[in-house]
């Protein structure tokens, strides 16, 4: 796909010139019938790409335009059932979206070649409970599950009174189907929400209307890696975040016995791939969300959601604590502006 790119760059450049020396003897149906590949190849393009490819001649730019516009209106490409749009308030900083691909649940390693349209203007539009992917990665094939029509009241099996952190909904294994009350965290985005860039914090989520407390926010979805994968992987974002060149999204979570011992840990990496979830900032007073693994009947994997802990107002920035361990006493500095703020960003050996 780079090679791909390469020879459009070829290809562009070759039209911006004969757009400016011979625009008039130009073939009109050659140049129209580029235009329209170049609709179609540009959406595939990554945000520096795209800018490049746009100051090549102004065909390009007005056709890269309506791109950048869409895509600063919605993150989720119209893969959530609400547009979560972009807001850069820093005067003099021109980066009007932050680029990676966006998926709405986990998912298995993603290829470097690996290429998501964005901004088309048919870009997906999942909005429907059909249309959405499939939230299990993994079923446990003969599981038993509940044989409830609705899952109404509190006579559902699956819906096993777990601690505050721990939730169970129905899943694969189950007769009740995704509109099931029991499935609160299946459906995706129901809350609007917008990421807007802070100077010192970069982006971060924020809450675009009242949000109650309890309510499901979204869930932390991206590429789902082994622990040896994470491991590598924090060890060149460590190696990359003191140049100072990405925002690492790589979220361990582990359960853990009475006893201590850890016994289920997920890796999930939002980096590349992820969704809207890679945008929340740490707090170390907790922040608003509780982070909540959510087991379903028939699935192997648990998942890992976030729910509003209080109430949250309209325009104020969600955010979770990302630990308590801080072993890099040089770590990057924290601006989560809490009464008990520690001054560095957590971190642990993954
Ligand atoms: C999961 S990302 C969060 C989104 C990120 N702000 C961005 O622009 O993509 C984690 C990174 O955000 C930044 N960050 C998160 N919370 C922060 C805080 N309280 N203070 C300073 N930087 C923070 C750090 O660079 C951290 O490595």
């Amino acid at each position: 796909m780079k090679n791909l790119y390469w020879c459009w760059v070829a290809i562009f450049n070759k039209f911006a010139m004969e757009e400016q020396e011979c625009s008039k003897t130009r073939d009109r149906h050659s140049h129209d019938a580029f235009l329209r590949c170049a609709a179609v190849v540009l959406p595939y393009l990554n945000s520096d790409e795209l800018a490049s490819v746009a100051s090549t001649c102004k065909a390009l730019h007005l056709i890269s335009k309506p791109i950048t516009s869409r895509r600063t209106s919605d993150a989720s490409r119209g893969l959530e059932n609400l547009p979560i749009p972009f807001f850069n308030p820093i005067a003099g900083d021109s980066q009007p979206y932050p680029y990676f691909f966006y998926t709405p649940t986990q998912t298995l390693l993603v290829r470097p070649e690996f290429r998501q349209p964005w901004g088309s203007g048919d870009d997906a539009r999942m909005c429907t409970e059909e249309g959405r992917p499939d939230p299990f990665l993994f079923r446990v094939e003969s599981a038993s599950g509940c044989e409830c029509a609705r899952c109404i009241g509190d006579c559902c099996p699956c819906l096993e009174a777990g601690d505050i952190l721990l939730t169970r909904e129905c899943g694969p294994s189950c007769k009740c189907d995704p509109a099931c009350g029991n499935r609160v965290t299946q459906g995706g985005v129901r809350v609007r929400l917008k990421i807007v860039k802070d100077e010192r914090k970069g982006w971060g989520l924020y809450a675009a209307e009242m949000i109650p407390s309890g309510q499901f926010v979204c869930e932390y979805a991206g590429e789902l890696l082994s622990t040896k994968e994470a491991r590598q992987r924090q060890q060149t974002y460590d190696k990359n975040a003191s140049m100072g060149c990405l925002t690492p999204a790589l979220l361990v979570v582990k359960e853990h016995l009475p006893s201590g011992n850890t016994c289920m840990r997920i890796n999930i990496d939002g980096t590349r791939i992820g969704n809207i979830a890679r945008f929340i900032n740490h707090s170390c007073d907790g922040g608003n969300l509780d982070t909540v693994i959510v087991r379903s009947s028939g699935a192997l994997l648990p998942r890992i959601c976030f729910f509003t802990s209080r109430d949250v107002q309209e325009n104020e920035e969600l955010t979770f604590s990302y630990g308590d361990v801080r072993l890099k006493l040089d770590g990057q500095p924290c601006f989560c502006g809490s009464s008990s703020c520690a001054g560095i960003l957590p971190s642990e050996h993954t």
